[in-house]
């Protein structure tokens, strides 16, 4: 029979009424019950089978703090906010041991490591890595044709674009990148597993943070990608979870969405997250929903939980998944032991520490962000929410890579919620740059792959930078033509410790340049004006129009989330109005009443109605003019262009 203490900690996880199933066993094996066992418990409801998953938690970890009976446990704290900060353990210095992973099929032959004990066999800052997609049975049949060559022992992938000289005779003009790692058609998704995320497992069993990101255009592969990912992570999360010393660690899931500047809950109905940053200028994402799961099957039940409410905000007016990120987190959260004795009835339980985070980012098709001057408005200001945020997102990677102190998270909502990860010394990113082969997307492919490069581009190990015997045709001579396909200034001369304004400038001047997220007939006006040695009037004053346009962009995306925050204060405001309105007329019908102080106190009142309304509509006056300039000079650009 459990013991009193679990009794006690039963009735105040609110879970009184199941006492009875759990009469017949022992403490021991309450501890071992697997959330598989739970509804033979008549534990069905999964706010209940959470409630008891970490109560299990807490008394184990209880019991193991004190190495004696269990003691009293730490019960859920409902609406927890997630503390993207918060992450000062070890895990794997506490344990002083190292781990075995899971035994892994790896197409490439290599087995995984052995979890290390000290920081040596760290996984880099940055990994990139380029995934390129079959072409498929439809693409061949439309006359597309595969114009990418992976070679992947040298990491590089060669783009052969067709071009056509001024004689009308063709020819092909190849570009070569190189990076960490060049995938083929070919590679499993185990393989991809095994060279992205699967070291960083073990960096978050080091008390680290650790993001992936999927990036590239719409149908490049980014989701047959990214969705297998955290199934196969959570495998080898588990086994570590199963060692003894792991015992008060428990997995949360969370996921959401940031569609436009908005953020919601893909566990929780879609509900409108906001996002806040405290005293402390910590961000936190409140009311997002987590989830404790002790098993693979869990996970999965969740991605497709998220997947399902994804694709059911596809189908409302204007909405496209393609033009959302999609950010599933991990947290490790280890059970704060409680002190021999437990803790009082009605007492705070502790909150449990976030020991290790990883977040998984499918972000939005990047050519997405090119959607700035010939669509509704809408779709351009989600466009330059998308451009915005994958800017930024390659402005905090690179700063991450050259150790810069001012990581620049607040570029965006993407940034400035995975701020936890852009920081610390245990900070690991892995970029999965996803390429379609077809002659018809080579822009866009193009653009993925200098974007992917920019992001390793301050990498401090440049070996693979150095020119080296080239010859045309040799794997050298594709690194030499990646480099020469990269214009501005060589990245060793970069002070790294110095990220400032001047640098982003620099690289946001770079980015208007041919590799911003730009649709082809805007790149290709800017391909010609450079190939001819200047630009035309033409062009000049498109580029001048399109600054502004970003600016303004820039400025209405801020004041549309100002707009809405202060028309909330206002009602809030308006609502204490009325209800000293509504204390007035209880007075003033009254025997007795005065009603010299009735009009004085409703002169008051209206008065700051009437003023409260002026604001309003002044902000929504000032609003709307903007909103009025971006529509005429996104008509302007796009005839000059056209
Ligand atoms: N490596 C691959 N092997 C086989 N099929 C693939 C591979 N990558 C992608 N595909 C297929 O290509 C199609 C497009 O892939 P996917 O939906 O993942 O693209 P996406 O970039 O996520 O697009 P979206 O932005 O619209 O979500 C899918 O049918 C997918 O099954």
């Amino acid at each position: 029979m459990v013991s009193a203490i679990v009794v006690r900690g039963l009735e105040d996880a609110g879970l009184k009424r199941f006492i009875p199933a759990f009469a017949a066993i022992s403490d021991q094996a309450f501890l071992g019950l697997m959330m598989s066992d739970y509804p033979s418990h008549g534990v069905v409801d999964l706010e209940d089978k959470q409630k008891l998953f970490r109560l299990i938690k807490s008394i184990s970890a209880a019991s193991k703090a004190s190495g004696e009976a269990p003691s009293h446990p730490a019960v859920e704290k409902p609406n927890a906010l997630i503390d993207l900060d918060e992450n000062d353990g070890d895990l794997l210095a506490d344990a002083g041991v190292a781990f075995q992973l899971s035994p892994l099929s790896n197409q490439k032959g290599a087995a995984p490591p052995a979890a290390p004990t000290n920081n040596q066999d760290d996984p880099p800052k940055i990994r990139v890595v380029v995934r390129k997609r079959p072409i498929s049975k439809k693409e061949r049949e439309r006359g597309d044709e595969d114009v990418v060559d992976v070679l992947t022992k040298s990491s590089t992938v060669v783009v052969n674009e067709e071009k056509v000289k001024v004689d009308l005779t063709k020819y092909v003009e190849k570009h070569a990148f190189k990076f960490d790692e060049a995938l083929d058609e070919q590679v499993s998704n185990e393989a991809v597993y095994q060279l992205t995320v699967g070291p960083l497992v073990r960096t978050l069993f080091r008390s680290g943070r650790a993001s992936c990101f999927a990036y590239g255009q719409t149908g490049s592969g980014k989701t047959y990608t990214m969705s297998p990912l955290p199934i196969r992570a959570s495998a080898d999360i588990f086994t570590y979870m199963a060692q003894q010393q792991y015992r008060d660690i428990s997995l949360c899931v969370s996921c959401f969405e940031i569609y436009g500047n908005k953020v919601f809950d893909l566990l929780n109905q879609r509900k409108k997250l906001n996002i806040l940053e405290d005293g402390k200028r910590k961000v936190v994402v409140v009311g997002l929903k987590e989830f404790t799961v002790d098993d693979v099957e869990g996970v999965k039940a969740l991605i497709e939980e998220s997947s399902k409410q994804r694709s059911t905000g596809s189908t409302a007016a204007n909405s496209d998944s393609s033009r959302s990120h999609s950010i599933m987190q991990f947290a490790l959260k280890r059970a704060a032991p409680v002190a021999p004795g437990g803790f009082r009835r009605g007492e705070e339980p502790p909150e449990p520490k976030v020991v290790g985070k990883i977040s998984f980012i499918d972000l939005a098709g990047s050519e997405r962000g090119a959607d700035t001057f010939d669509n509704n408005r809408q779709t351009r200001l989600e466009g330059a929410e998308i451009n915005k945020s994958l800017l930024a997102l390659k402005e905090c990677i690179r700063a991450l890579d050259s150790d810069a102190r001012h990581v620049p998270f607040r570029g965006s909502k993407l940034t400035a919620v995975l701020r936890d990860s852009f920081v610390g010394d245990q900070a690991r990113t892995v970029m999965i740059a996803n390429i379609s082969p077809c002659s018809t997307s080579v822009e866009h492919t193009l653009n993925t792959l200098r974007y992917a490069d920019r992001v390793k581009e301050l990498r401090k190990d440049k070996a693979d930078r150095t020119p080296g015997g080239v010859t045309p045709g040799d794997e050298a001579y594709y690194a030499a033509v990646a480099r020469a396909a990269v214009p501005g200034p060589e990245p060793m001369e970069r002070d790294k410790d110095r990220f400032d304004h001047r640098d982003r400038d620099r690289d946001r001047e770079r980015d208007r340049g041919p590799d911003r997220f730009v649709s082809p007939p805007r790149q290709q006006g800017f391909r010609m004006a450079s190939a001819a040695g200047a630009v035309s009037d033409t062009d000049g004053a498109a580029a001048a129009l399109a600054e502004r346009h970003d600016e303004l962009m820039d400025s209405i995306l801020l004041e549309e989330e100002n707009l809405v925050a202060f028309h909330r204060a206002k009602l809030e405001e308006d609502m204490e109005t009325m209800r000293q309105e509504m204390a007035l007329l209880q007075e003033v019908d009254k025997p007795g009443s005065e009603i010299d102080h009735y009009v004085e106190q409703m002169t008051a009142l209206l008065n700051i109605k009437r003023q409260g309304i002026q604001e309003l509509q002044a902000k929504l006056d000032a609003f709307k003019a903007k909103l009025r300039e971006e529509e005429a000079l996104s008509r302007t650009v796009h005839k000059i262009r056209a």
